[in-house]
């Protein structure tokens, strides 16, 4: 009797057992894990989790998940001391919760940061290996080996610092210049074509025009050429739309559990981007591939950019391609986020808007900043104004423009880890613990029962005990540790830039209040467009 007619014979045996097998996996995991609470179903199915990311406003439910369900046995006397303080805020996020079987996630800042610099974590392969770009070809971003990881690292971190960073790398020399130019560029377009008058409203889109300036922004420090958008005010070659139907490929593919089947044998070659793809990923690869490839063939050109930087350090052939692309996709779409996030907050609060312009009139005034039309603020005049500074800060808090869980796997073996009452919680071996930007980020306990509130004056607090957790947690929307965001002195240049230039010149509102952009989160990262704005000429303009 072959194989076939066997399994047709017994087939109602075969059923019961595998069903039999199946149920007590599931049983197995939902245990390890039983005190831990979640949204429904998350302790047997990954079904709500990839709801959530289908849905794009993953963010939104693991906030949610931290707020409703963070009452776990583990944390009976966390919960109780909270509920019993007269000064209880409307909403506690709850430390840690389970998102998935195998999932939780946490809204702690001391566990996070425990997470990030406790050997043995290491970055989970499900979510970082749907971020390669290729088939099976690693970037520092999606590399879950350690060792290859931290190799990446050193060689690339000089190339995205500046003279006299914290890395005091004296590599990427024209990084301020390249920025400066392209301030100047987006100013230089919305002044030329975008002004509206009391007599008629132009609008532009700025989610548009602020995407046009940081991939103008990384072509032109990583690869030393721009591709021209803020320029010609034209996107011919569809980059936008290349990159943005590459991540909800790439989102989609994640929560519904197919990414793997781009790194397996056979099929993966065919389905994973590749140069000569017409659109997404692909086309993104194709030229960026040829502009290193341009750089290689010509040893003799002496420009001193992040590609110079990488190969003087060592990287070369795909190598040296693959994280040409990873700058790309990892520098445009959060700074984007971050420097819209600023602006919508700006624009549509009057009172922030008009002391950012103070502080930027005193400035001109007392001689510390350039004039309007005399030169772009430097980047150490503009860590010099604390309200401007006090802005960026509030805005990575209320808006982080980066907002996935990013998670962990624990080391076999299990760790203990402990919460900001002191309590500990056991995390079994092999299970995954991501972050929960938005419940960490507007958590009461941190930053006061106004949380959920833009206020940069929040961040002239005046004692030093809670300022200091503060500064601590928002310094977590960079990463921590080992795995810290590479371009945080590149993505702080360009918001103190530019968010200083823009709201020196100019007078903006949205054209529809009601509408004020759509935005969505795709593993992550925000595709944000539709930010209709009406832009004026600032009626009084300091002459110094
Ligand atoms: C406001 C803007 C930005 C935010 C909020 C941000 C946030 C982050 C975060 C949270 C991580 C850590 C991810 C993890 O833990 O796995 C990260 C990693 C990274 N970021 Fe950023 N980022 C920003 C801008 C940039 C820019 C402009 C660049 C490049 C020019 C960049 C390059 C990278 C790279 C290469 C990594 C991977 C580092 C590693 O794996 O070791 N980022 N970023």
């Amino acid at each position: 009797m072959g194989i076939l007619s066997t399994i047709y014979a017994h087939w109602l045996a075969l059923a019961i057992v595998s069903f039999g097998l199946y149920s007590l996996q599931t049983c197995v995991v939902y245990f390890r894990l039983r005190k831990i609470k979640g949204p429904w179903l998350t302790g047997i199915s990954d079904w709500p989790h990839s709801l959530a990311m289908l849905s794009t406003r993953c963010h939104e439910w693991y906030a949610e998940a931290n707020q409703k369900f963070g009452e776990c046995e583990c944390f009976k006397t966390f919960m109780i001391q909270r509920r019993s303080s007269a000064d209880t805020p409307s909403s506690i996020s709850g430390p840690i919760v389970r998102v998935a079987p195998n999932i939780v996630i946490t809204s702690s800042p001391k566990v996070w940061a425990h997470v990030n610099t406790h050997p043995g974590y290491r970055r989970s392969p499900w979510f970082y290996r749907a971020c390669r770009l290729g088939y099976r070809q690693e970037n520092v971003f999606s590399c879950t080996d350690e060792e290859l990881h931290s190799r990446k690292r050193k060689q690339m971190v000089a190339g995205l610092t500046i003279v006299g960073s914290q890395y005091s790398g004296r590599e990427n020399l024209e990084m301020e210049i390249s920025i400066d130019d392209q301030v100047r560029e987006l100013v230089d377009l919305l002044r030329s074509k975008y002004i509206s008058t009391q007599e008629a409203i132009v609008p532009v889109d700025l989610a548009q025009k602020v995407h046009y300036f940081t991939l103008d922004v990384i072509t032109s420090i990583g690869h030393g050429n721009t591709f021209g958008l803020l320029r010609t005010d034209i996107d011919s070659e569809d980059y936008l739309k290349s990159s943005h139907d590459g991540l909800k490929l790439f989102n989609a593919s994640l929560a519904l559990g197919f990414s793997w089947l781009a790194h397996a044998p056979v099929i993966g070659p065919l389905i994973s981007p590749s140069r000569t793809d017409k659109r997404g990923i692909g086309k993104i690869m194709d030229m960026c591939f040829s502009h290193v490839d341009k750089r290689l063939a010509n040893p003799d050109d002496k420009r001193s950019d992040m590609l110079a930087s990488f190969i003087r350090h060592g990287l070369k052939g795909e190598e040296l391609r693959i994280e040409s692309v990873e700058q790309l996709v990892a520098g445009t779409d959060t700074t984007s986020a971050g420097l819209r996030g600023a602006l919508l907050h700006i624009i549509t609060n009057p009172r922030v808007y008009r002391k950012l312009q103070e502080e930027a009139d005193g400035a001109v005034r007392g001689g510390t900043v350039p004039k309007a039309g005399e030169g772009i603020i430097t980047s150490t005049q503009a860590k010099r104004l604390p309200y401007l500074q006090a802005v960026v800060r509030e805005t990575l808090r209320v808006w982080p423009p980066v907002a996935d869980i990013f998670p962990r796997d624990v080391p076999q073996g299990g760790d203990t880890v402990e919460v900001e009452s002191g309590e500990s919680v056991h995390l079994p071996g092999g299970v995954g613990i991501g972050y929960s930007a938005h419940a960490m980020h507007r958590n009461e306990e941190i930053y006061g029962s106004d949380a959920k509130s833009f206020r940069p004056e929040r961040w002239f607090e005046s004692d030093t005990a809670k300022l200091t957790a503060m500064l601590r947690t928002n310094d977590l929307t960079f990463g921590h540790g080992r795995f810290q965001c590479l371009g945080k002195v590149v993505a702080h240049m360009e918001l103190g830039k530019l968010l200083f230039e823009i709201v020196r010149n100019f007078d903006i509102a949205l054209i529809d209040p009601t509408k004020p952009w759509k935005a969505r989160n795709y593993m992550g990262l925000f595709v944000i467009s539709d930010m209709w704005v009406q832009v004026m000429e600032r009626e009084e303009q300091v002459d110094g």
